[in-house]
């Protein structure tokens, strides 16, 4: 041990002449790890990105590792605002945005990390191992590191389309973004808003224009709303619901072109041309791969490609959140999955390791949940027709019952289907759907998909019965016993 430890203090002097040595021998043993954490050996992380994955990593790191030296780093006013809540404050269901930020700057500065708040990284220097920055004033310096975790997340596709630089056209990734939807909202000359793609964000922001008291009209490319997340026989009661609640729907019908002078006017697509005085995009998030892109393997999106360990293709760099690949457990290979919920876990995994501690990530189902106008849907893992875009052979099993005994007066009906693979009979997603709140129950399936469980040792699975939540003949257990 003595030995080791002057020999590596030896190397730790003469860091380039013994580079290569070290590297191979050193930092790959337990040793070295051990020293690592217990602060023996201080590292210096940089964190480029301090939004949810990159303050899980920053907390982790120190709280957990408080030898370590931690340098974070964001081109943005803020940290940590949950996206989540943009359709809730935008559409008056909540008071305000204030409580969306769930920390700030001054409390890591307070943990013991150099924060530098609207400074761009420009640049990473990856061999020589320094990051460049520009900070809004103009000003610029550089941070060296040991390690280096990229946490740059994702940015909103921006359709190359005629006239997509006109006034009145948003996306809404950002807080920023939020207040600048909510300010043409606010406009009494902003009567006719068009939302373009009806997944997650434009079906949540629809909800909130509506509630605002504005025409909306919503735009797919797909046949039905969420259609990357439900199948069919669930989306469609969300197209009725939006219908019902007088939304628009335009779907299988793809935005060609904005016209208008200095603001959109008309929204041109290839099935009519439509008069309105605001567009929010909401067509999807690509990872904001620019910093490493010519340096690291990338997965097939662009997103930097991760092993279970959140490390990238060069060893000292970790790539966490929507800026990297997670695995996927039904797919059980690397998939993309932009989630607050994968970013917060791949920042703990990154993290641990960089600090001593091995830690393999145990993979995602991409686990999701909506709420519009009170319908709520759940999902996890694969629906039948993501399992046919992958090319993975499934059947599946519906049930759908009131949810509580008939002699229940406060009920409602739920829906489920379970989805399993047709060799081997794991389950691989699962949908629900109610008036009632039955999210809970869709995390029991996200851990049957993890564990690999198969349809047949869900039939009999314990499931307690209460008429205040359940009827004796759950519909979890009816939907697995009806499984061919
Ligand atoms: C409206 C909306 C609602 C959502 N709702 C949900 C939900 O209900 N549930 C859910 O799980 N997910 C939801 N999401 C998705 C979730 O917000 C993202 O998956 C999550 O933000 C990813 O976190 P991240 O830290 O990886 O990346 P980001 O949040 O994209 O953060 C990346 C950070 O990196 C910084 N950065 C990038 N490049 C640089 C650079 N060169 N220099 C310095 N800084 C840089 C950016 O400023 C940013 O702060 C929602 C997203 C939106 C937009
Ligand atoms: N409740 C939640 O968990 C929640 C809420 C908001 C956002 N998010 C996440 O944020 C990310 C981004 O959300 P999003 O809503 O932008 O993406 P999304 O993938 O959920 O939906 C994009 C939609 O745009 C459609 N589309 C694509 N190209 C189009 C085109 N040219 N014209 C019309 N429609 C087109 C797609 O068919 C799809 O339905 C996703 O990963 C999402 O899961 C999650």
């Amino acid at each position: 041990m003595i030995f080791l430890s002057i020999f590596h203090k030896f190397l730790l002097h003469f860091p380039h002449f013994f580079y290569i040595i070290k590297k191979i021998t050193i930092e790959n043993s337990y040793y070295y790890l051990y020293q690592i954490r217990k602060g023996v050996i201080q590292l210096k992380t940089v964190i480029i990105g301090t939004n949810h994955a990159g303050i899980a990593a920053a907390n982790t790191l120190l709280d957990t590792y408080k030898d370590q030296e931690v340098v974070m780093i964001d081109r943005n006013t803020n940290l940590s605002y949950l996206g989540c809540g943009t359709a809730l404050w935008v559409g008056r269901q909540i008071e305000s945005y204030e409580n969306l930020f769930y920390t700030n700057e001054k409390a890591f500065a307070e943990k013991g990390a150099k924060i530098h708040m609207e400074t761009s990284v420009t640049e990473v220097d990856f061999q020589n191992k320094v990051v460049c920055c520009e900070k809004a004033n103009g000003s610029k310096f550089q941070e060296s590191y040991d390690k280096l975790i990229l946490a740059t997340g994702s940015l909103p596709i921006s359709p190359k389309i005629d006239g997509h630089d006109l006034d009145g056209i948003h996306f809404l990734k950002l807080f920023q973004e939020g207040q600048a939807v909510d300010a043409e909202l606010s406009k009494e000359e902003v009567q006719t808003v068009a939302v373009i793609g009806a997944g997650y964000i434009g079906v949540e922001i629809a909800e909130a224009a509506k509630r605002r008291g504005k025409n909306v009209l919503l735009f797919d490319v797909e046949s039905t709303s969420l259609a990357s997340y439900y199948d069919e026989w669930f989306s469609k009661d969300m197209d009725e619901n939006l219908k019902k609640h007088e939304i628009d729907l335009h779907l299988g019908e793809r935005a060609t072109a904005y016209l208008g002078e200095e603001r959109v006017q008309t929204l041109v697509t290839d099935k009519g041309s439509y008069a309105v005085d605001l567009v929010i995009n909401a067509i999807g998030f690509l990872p904001n791969n620019a910093l490493g892109k010519d340096h690291l393997k990338l997965f097939k999106n662009g997103a930097y490609l991760v092993d279970r360990h959140q490390q990238t293709s060069d060893p000292d760099v970790y790539a966490i959140g929507d800026c990297a690949n997670v695995y996927s457990n039904a797919l059980q290979q690397p998939a993309y999955i932009a989630l607050a919920t994968n970013a917060v876990r791949s920042g703990i995994v990154a993290a641990h390791n960089i600090g001593g501690t091995p830690l393999e990530s145990i993979g995602v189902q991409g686990s999701n949940g909506i709420s519009i106008f009170g319908y709520h849907m759940v999902s996890t893992g694969l629906s039948v027709k993501a399992a046919e875009k992958f090319g993975l052979s499934v059947k599946y099993t519906d049930f759908e019952d009131l949810q509580r005994p008939g002699f229940m007066t406060h009920n409602a009906n739920v829906k489920i289907r379970i989805v399993y693979e047709t060799s081997s009979r794991r389950v691989v997603g699962a949908q629900m759907a109610s008036f009632e709140d039955i999210s809970m129950g869709i995390h029991m399936f996200s851990l049957a998909i993890e564990e690999g469980v198969t349809i047949d040792k869900l039939k009999l699975l314990d499931i307690f019965f209460l008429p205040h939540f359940n009827q004796p003949y759950n519909y979890i257990t009816m939907a697995a016993l009806s499984a061919e």
